[in-house]
């Protein structure tokens, strides 16, 4: 039965957080939305046998209402499965907006857990974001000067946890500072004990894995914690042995790169893409003017590509530069977010129906709707590729065929500029 619980605002970050806890000795189950979990453990043998069950949400963007409602839903039957202890994993960028939806659902969890505080931890250092006098850092940039800075959905403005978190919250937010961590765990301990942050939210800075490991350790009793994927450094597990799944394909499968994020790091894994593999950029206005033609006509190139060379899977991507994002909406239109997801969504579902075994996927957003379109209930975590990307396998039904594929859902930020090229021979 699993003891721990988690939440991931979304697909990528589940995978990065399920990642890390199988590195740290939990066997782990990512569920596909809280329906996935609600169906049981005598319904889903993998979820009992687990230790951990990180429940992949699409919330980071959605309506607070709704992000709220599907968080506190996910709760309930990661309670009901038999969790006891809780991680709501947000992005490391601590992508959000005044709104939410971190703040919104962090009250809601804690309310609905009957606890009163709680710690936010975006470090991870592995993938260079730090914390520091409560400043966020993207490698050597503050937040608000890094990338982040122009994301399509949550553009990052500020580099201040504090101040980003305080308008989302009814909680106070408080901030403990490294000189705190670095004296241990009983400091944090202590700190976090202070009658003053009896009821807060709070910050703590954290720029190595042993800053992770002090504040897990002092929060080893805290019924919620939540946070990136770093702070799972500080836990440990039952199963440092397991085995990881199985890759379900073979090399010479067919495969496909769907990538639907903007974020710098993917631009420069799509440049490097374009001169090695067969590639099509999505065309908003030809998806506006006639979608399912428009997707047919991209699902037919790649068959294509798969007869002509099996072995370079084809690229199809949203964005090569900056410029290349809409950033309004032509009036009376779909907007260009949505319309990319679905458009991607699509072209995955008629793929993977025509033999697509192996897919990477770069976005959060756009992962949501690849896998929510392809059916899949839970994911098994495969080979890592990156820090925070990794091989999963999962089962689909696109369209009430079962496949078993495997999945590479990369955030966009992470990973090296080869990915689309060098993910795959981690599939052996
Ligand atoms: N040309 C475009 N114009 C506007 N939005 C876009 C464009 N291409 C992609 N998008 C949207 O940008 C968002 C990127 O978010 P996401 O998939 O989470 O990527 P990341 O992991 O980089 O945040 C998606 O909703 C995607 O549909
Ligand atoms: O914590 C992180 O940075 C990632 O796990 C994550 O959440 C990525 O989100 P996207 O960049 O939207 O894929």
């Amino acid at each position: 039965m699993p003891t721990l619980g988690a939440l991931a605002d979304d697909f990528t970050g589940a995978t990065d957080l399920a990642t890390m806890l199988v590195a740290r000795g939990f066997r782990t189950v990512v569920a596909v939305g809280p329906d996935a979990v609600a169906a049981g453990p005598g319904a889903a043998g993998a979820l009992a046998e687990a230790d951990a069950v990180v429940v992949a949400l699409k919330s980071r963007t959605a309506p607070v209402a709704e992000a709220v409602e599907v968080s506190s839903r996910a709760l309930d039957a990661l309670r009901a499965l038999g969790c006891r202890r809780f991680y709501f994993k947000y992005c490391s960028t601590f992508d959000s907006t005044p709104r939410g939806n971190i703040g919104p659902v962090a009250d809601a969890l804690l309310q609905a857990l009957g606890e009163r505080r709680t710690v936010v931890v975006p470090s991870f250092p592995a993938t260079g974001r730090t914390v520091y006098r409560g400043r966020l850092f993207v490698h050597d940039d503050l937040l608000d000067e890094s990338p982040m800075r122009n994301h399509p959905l949550t553009p990052m403005r500020d580099s201040r946890v504090e101040r980003l978190l305080a308008p989302q919250t009814a909680h106070p937010v408080s901030r403990i500072g490294l000189d705190t961590v670095r004296a241990g765990a009983d400091g944090v301990r202590a700190a976090l004990d202070d009658p003053a942050r009896a009821d807060a939210l709070t910050v703590v800075d954290a720029v190595d894995d042993e800053d992770l490991r002090v504040i897990a350790a002092a929060t080893e009793d805290f019924g919620l914690v939540t946070g990136a994927a770093g702070l799972a450094v500080g836990l440990t597990g039952p199963h440092p042995d397991q085995a990881r799944a199985r890759p379900a394909s073979r090399p010479g499968d067919p495969g496909v790169v769907l990538a639907g994020s903007a974020s710098a790091a993917t631009r420069a894994q799509v440049a490097h893409a374009l001169g090695r593999l067969p590639h099509r950029r999505l065309d908003l206005a030809g998806l506006r003017a006639d979608f399912d033609a428009t997707v047919a006509g991209l699902t037919a190139f790649v068959r294509a590509e798969w007869a002509a060379d099996p072995t370079r899977p084809p690229l199809i991507y949203a964005v090569a530069a900056p410029e290349d994002v809409e950033s309004a909406t032509p009036p009376g239109a779909e907007p260009p977010a949505t319309l990319v997801e679905r458009a991607l969504a699509a072209c995955a579902v008629t793929l993977v129906d025509a033999g697509a075994r192996r897919l990477q996927v770069a976005g959060g957003e756009t992962s949501g709707a690849v896998v929510t379109a392809l059916r899949a209930r839970t994911l098994g975590i495969g080979a890592p590729i990156a820090p925070g990307v990794t091989w999963a396998r999962a089962e689909v039904c696109p369209t009430g065929t079962a496949h078993t594929v495997d999945l590479a859902l990369k955030s966009g930020n992470f990973g090296d500029p080869d990915i689309f090229t060098q993910a795959w021979e981690q599939l052996v």
